[in-house]
């Protein structure tokens, strides 16, 4: 079990309302004037990543209160909780033990007091030797023709988490064409069907619990659009793979279960790509490199389990992400990737982190009175930098930002990654000096403007900077860099969770809307006028039924 202490009632916390009084009125760069040794006294190495976190709102005292908060909150404890399978998962009644999947064969992992290692690379080795398979051509569809393109059929976990390595790792890329359908509005489907030949086709359809309404309606749609060409319902078995926990609903569907690749209740779906879910991640990249970012993934796992919190990488993120939105109440957090094969990076952790704690409720059962989960956002750089950052840069609210950057490029044409790099670099410098008046002032005069035009512009120009950020630059990203930096993001998040006293793998919040999508539905399939809802329901459903 977990703790159930309420952190803003600990003496760590008392301490940083008074570090926030005295830190507001000094600016961050005066941190670095006061210690020459500040970068690496506030900086970190994982392997061939460096986190730079000396850019942040944070000196001894307050660094050292954040630490003590973890303790009160009995975080370690919490960490060996988790790890050796207790059911954290309170709610659900179940044990969270998406590291497990990522630990080396032989290596033992005990649940109820049984060992689940081998039955967890009994499916990697069935995930290797179809993957090995299919790219080698031996796996043959209805034509006796080799595959040349997948479709994954899945969402929220079982589609974001693909997406985003399958991005991240284009690099890598096998001769295999890795397509992802999600939404249940036709057009992604139908969009991606037409570019696709039934023929050297294969379907996975990926879904922890084999019911979700948009997965099953696209499954259904895919079987269809097959069988319109196949003709024969025996060559499903070429064509189709189930990734599931449920194998009475795959079989049910029409996949034989030597077509199905099995995980867990214990994987919580954002948690999934590392189980059979990254089947697509594995048909995309091969499967030894599917296992390098296990074995990233797993090294940050024991950095986790075995660093002092003062050099644990997850466990300082999630500190100073908490002393953002609680003390200093930045209800948001940017994830700004300066690689562009990493865009889907942000939206993955929107699911990951606003999914495990979004939540309202404490362990006790009690709402809480303080901030829990941010809202997570983000688009590379530079592209957000003509996009959102003036409002980063000169608006009212705080926007703590993790800057991350590769030092290698897997692209190296012209200068274009020093280019990206100069940017990297000057834009967490801006945000942390910003620009004073006297120096705007001095600009406009060398620019010859005249001191009337220059006492109306000024006030426009300065920025108050002291803007933090947290930079991490990865020697290249590669699959085992990009496992480590997804592993220690969810570290983050189940370290953020701990110490808001929440519960960070259920989701109860996504079933509302489900329930009354359901209740709606059987209204939209008639031409009759709705009544059974609010003024504005009923008018809207109405309209739609006037128009379509
Ligand atoms: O993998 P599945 O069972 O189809 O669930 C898909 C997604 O739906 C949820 O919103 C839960 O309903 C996410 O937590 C989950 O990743």
């Amino acid at each position: 079990m977990l703790p159930t202490i309420n952190f803003t009632q600990t003496t760590a916390f008392q301490k940083l309302l008074e570090d926030k009084k005295r830190l507001e009125s000094l600016p961050l760069k005066s941190l670095f004037h006061s210690d020459k040794n500040r970068q690496s006294t506030y900086s970190l190495y994982f392997q061939d990543i460096l986190i730079d976190y000396s850019k942040n709102l944070i000196d001894a005292d307050t660094f050292q209160h954040l630490i003590e908060l973890a303790k009160e909150c009995q975080l370690e404890s919490a960490i060996k909780a988790q790890l050796s399978g207790e059911l954290i998962n309170q709610t659900e009644g179940r044990a969270v033990l998406h590291t497990a999947l990522r630990k080396p064969k032989g290596e033992p992992q005990l649940l109820d007091g049984v060992n689940i290692n081998a039955e967890i690379h009994q499916v990697r080795e069935h995930m290797k030797e179809f993957t090995e398979q299919v790219i080698s051509g031996t796996w043959k569809g209805y034509t006796q023709e080799a595959i040349t393109d997948i479709v994954n059929i899945g969402i929220g976990g079982s589609d974001l988490g693909p997406v985003m390595v399958t991005e991240a790792l284009k690099p890598y890329k096998t001769r295999l064409n890795v397509h992802f359908v999600s939404n249940v509005d036709g057009t992604h489907i139908a969009e991606t069907l037409k570019k696709l030949n039934p023929a050297t086709t294969l379907f996975l359809i990926a879904s922890k619990t084999f019911t979700t309404q948009e997965t099953m309606a696209n499954a259904f749609t895919a079987r269809a659009w097959f069988l319109d060409a196949a003709q024969d319902e025996s060559a499903i078995s070429k064509h189709f793979v189930a990734l599931s926990t449920n194998k009475s609903q795959v079989e049910k569907f029409g996949i034989d279960s030597s077509n199905m690749f099995a995980f867990w209740d214990w994987v919580g779906g954002r948690y999934s790509l590392w189980s059979a879910i990254g089947l697509s991640i594995s048909l995309s990249i091969g499967y030894d490199n599917f296992e390098a970012l296990l074995e990233g993934a797993h090294d940050m796992d024991n950095h986790l389990a075995y660093t002092p919190l003062e050099k644990n990488a997850p466990v300082i993120l999630a500190l100073l992400g908490i002393w953002y939105i609680n003390f200093w109440n930045a209800p948001t957090h940017a994830i700004l990737p300066y690689d562009q094969y990493m865009h889907r990076f942000a939206a993955y952790f929107q699911q990951g982190d606003m999914e495990s704690n979004g939540k309202s409720v404490d362990r006790a059962g009690n709402h809480v009175n303080y901030a829990t989960g941010p809202v997570i956002w983000g688009e590379p750089g530079t592209n957000g930098q003509h996009a959102f950052y003036q409002l980063i840069h000169q608006g009212t609210q705080m926007i703590p930002a993790d800057f991350i950057a590769p030092a290698q490029t897997h692209n190296p044409i012209g200068n274009h990654h020093t280019l990206l790099m100069s940017n990297f670099f000057a834009q967490t410098e801006a945000l942390m000096n910003g620009k004073s008046l006297d120096t705007v002032i001095a600009e406009l005069q060398k620019a010859g403007l005249n001191d009337e035009a220059i006492q109306k512009l000024a006030p426009f120009k300065v920025f108050e900077g002291n803007k933090p950020t947290n930079s991490i630059l990865a020697k290249q990203i590669n699959p085992k860099t990009l496992g480590a930096l997804i592993a220690m993001y969810e570290h983050k998040i189940f370290v953020q969770g701990v110490i808001w006293n929440i519960f960070s793998y259920d989701q109860w919040g996504v079933e509302l809307g489900k329930q009354l999508a359901n209740s709606i539905l059987p209204e939209l399939e008639n031409d009759q006028t709705v009544t059974s809802h609010d003024s504005s329901t009923n008018g809207l459903i109405n309209q739609f039924k006037a128009w379509r």
